[in-house]
């Protein structure tokens, strides 16, 4: 190190050499001055054989943290530990071990198949940014790597394809999984806004603790699993690395849970978007684009976020009404309503290219999932097969998944109730979360066959519920009927009074015969 030190200063001597010729070019003729500086390069290169490369943090028109950056980054954390001095504690890992990493202008040193290269941290502070207002937004962080120029191929071709898949690695050991969620888009740009805001992902659910048909779990996870293997395959048919789910159920049956699941299986970012802050279909497709690989984007309850497929007809409506209304609305309230109406402009179509359109390819590795209560309401071109791929039903309580919670909540495999449990549980619709917060001990005095007991009482209130419930449908049904029947019969005579009278104002019905239709009105309510 300190004889590359010694050739740098070397170097740079014959560099500032170099710069004076610079200055005076012009008083050396032509022919000598092309000579000189052919020497004088060529003495720099041989006084001082080693080669530099940088890698900015940040790369491109948008200033998008660069992947190459944070892979060296990872690699450096490790080597940082033993070889530099000056180290700064970065992020808190399960707020147990500390994440260290090289602190600026620190340098590090590295040995790869014989060849030794040196790492250097450095910081760049822009000329402006004493004008800047935001200060620490501008400064430029830049990794410098420094090797023999001997080991060029070595370097370039092998050494920093190892240090990207080490650093990868080291990534996703240390990975500590977040949760995103959008924030409005006045808040995207200035001093440290974002698009996304983000806490650390701790949902404890998993698999295992998740209550449902084994068989239906089973195949959920094999799914996932050949997704996340799948990058050749999905290269191979020429589809986008993604896969869409589908979630639908009651409230309570575990579609949020499931997901938590989902993230925690497949080691994802978990991306919760908020469709109702999002104000149109280009802030959507930002939005994506902002997000990394590995993730799952959620939509919660996509019937009620947006109402994607009525919009047009409200649009019209608000058309019409403003028309209605015309020169006499409070322009305070009218200003107000067309904020709201501007509240959120994204489409069903600027939603379709969100999840398939070219865009959805960026980033590759990602998981899109919709919940919803009602899966009639969403408009078929949102969910069909291959937006959508797998529907996911998650419905009530079956034995198998109460089984699940009982051992999740009790640590219970099996009970002498168990069998009046699953007899009930066919009888009666509860979802899992009535469930388990009926299995929950709510004292220290409650016993395993206490809180099963009081499962099996909720069920028999539930199935009483139930068919109180039942009866008085039935019963408004047939009143319903009953009205719908009279009110039938008195709309007939009507009909009939009013066509007699008319005959009668025509002349056309025999005097005879208008007394017959007389007399049966009378006594039976109809006419012939
Ligand atoms: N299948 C399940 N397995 C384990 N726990 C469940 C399951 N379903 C519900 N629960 C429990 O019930 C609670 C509520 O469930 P969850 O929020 O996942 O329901 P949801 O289907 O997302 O409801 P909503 O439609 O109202 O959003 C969870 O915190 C969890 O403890
Ligand atoms: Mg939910």
């Amino acid at each position: 190190m300190i004889m590359r030190d010694l050739l740098m200063h070397l170097s740079s001597a014959v560099g500032g050499l170099m710069i004076i010729m610079t200055l005076f070019r012009d008083h050396f003729p032509p022919h000598l001055r092309d000579l000189l500086e052919k020497y004088t390069s060529k003495l720099v290169r041989l006084l001082y054989p080693y080669i530099q490369i940088t890698f900015p943090e940040y790369t491109g028109e948008r200033l998008k943290k660069s992947d190459v950056y944070t892979a060296i980054q990872n690699y450096l954390t490790e080597k940082a530990t033993t070889g530099a001095k000056k180290l700064k504690a970065d992020t808190l890992k399960d707020s147990q071990s500390l994440i260290l990493s090289m602190d600026d202008n620190e340098e590090v040193t590295d040995e790869f198949q014989g060849a030794k290269l040196w790492w250097s941290s450095n910081k760049i502070i822009p000329k402006s940014m004493s004008m800047s207002f935001y200060p620490a937004s501008e400064e430029r962080r830049l990794y410098r790597l420094v090797f023999h120029k001997h080991h060029r191929d070595l370097i370039t071709g092998t050494y920093i394809k190892h240090v990207m898949n080490e650093g990868k690695a080291i990534a996703l050991k240390n990975r500590q999984r977040k949760l995103f969620t959008n924030n409005p888009s006045n808040n995207w740009y200035g001093y440290k806004l974002t698009k996304w805001s983000h806490v650390v992902f701790e949902h404890p659910a998993t698999f295992d603790t998740l209550a449902m048909e084994p068989k239906k779990k089973q195949e959920i996870m094999s799914d996932l699993k050949k997704f996340s293997e799948g990058k050749e395959y999905y290269k191979k048919i020429g589809k986008a690395w993604k896969r869409g789910y589908l979630l639908y159920g009651p409230p309570g049956t575990g579609k949020s849970t499931m997901i938590a699941a989902m993230a925690n299986f497949m080691n994802y970012d978990v991306y919760d978007l908020e469709l109702t802050a999002v104000k149109d279909n280009s802030e959507l497709r930002k939005l994506l684009i902002d997000t990394s690989s590995k993730s799952i984007i959620v939509i919660e309850d996509i019937d009620c976020s947006l109402d994607l497929t009525g919009q047009r007809k409200k649009a019209k409506k608000k058309k019409d009404d403003d028309e209605d209304d015309e020169g006499k609305g409070d322009p305070a309230k009218k200003m107000k309503e067309e904020e709201e109406t501007k509240a959120s402009k994204v489409t069903l179509s600027g939603l379709l290219n969100f999840i398939d359109g070219i865009w959805s390819a960026c980033g590759g590795e990602r998981i899109i999932i919709f919940t919803t209560n009602f899966i009639d309401k969403l408009d078929p071109a949102l969910i069909r097969r291959g937006r959508m791929d797998k529907h996911i039903e998650m419905s009530y309580c079956c034995f198998e998944a109460f089984k699940v919670l009982a051992n999740n909540y009790l640590d219970v495999e099996s009970h002498t109730l168990f069998g009046t449990i699953e007899a009930m549980l066919k009888e009666t619709n509860m979802t899992p979360a009535d469930v388990a917060e009926n299995l929950m001990p709510k004292s220290s005095t409650e016993t395993p066959e206490t809180c099963l007991r009081s499962l099996i009482k909720a069920l028999e209130e539930a199935k009483e519920e139930t068919a109180k419930k039942k009866a008085e449908e039935e019963e408004e049904e047939a009143k319903k009927k009953a009205e719908e029947e009279e009110k039938a019969k008195e709309s007939e005579a009507k009909d009939a009074v009013n066509s007699i009278k008319e005959a009668k104002e025509n002349g056309v019905v025999a005097n005879g015969k208008l007394e017959e239709e007389k007399v049966n009105v009378k006594e039976n309510g109809v006419a012939n």
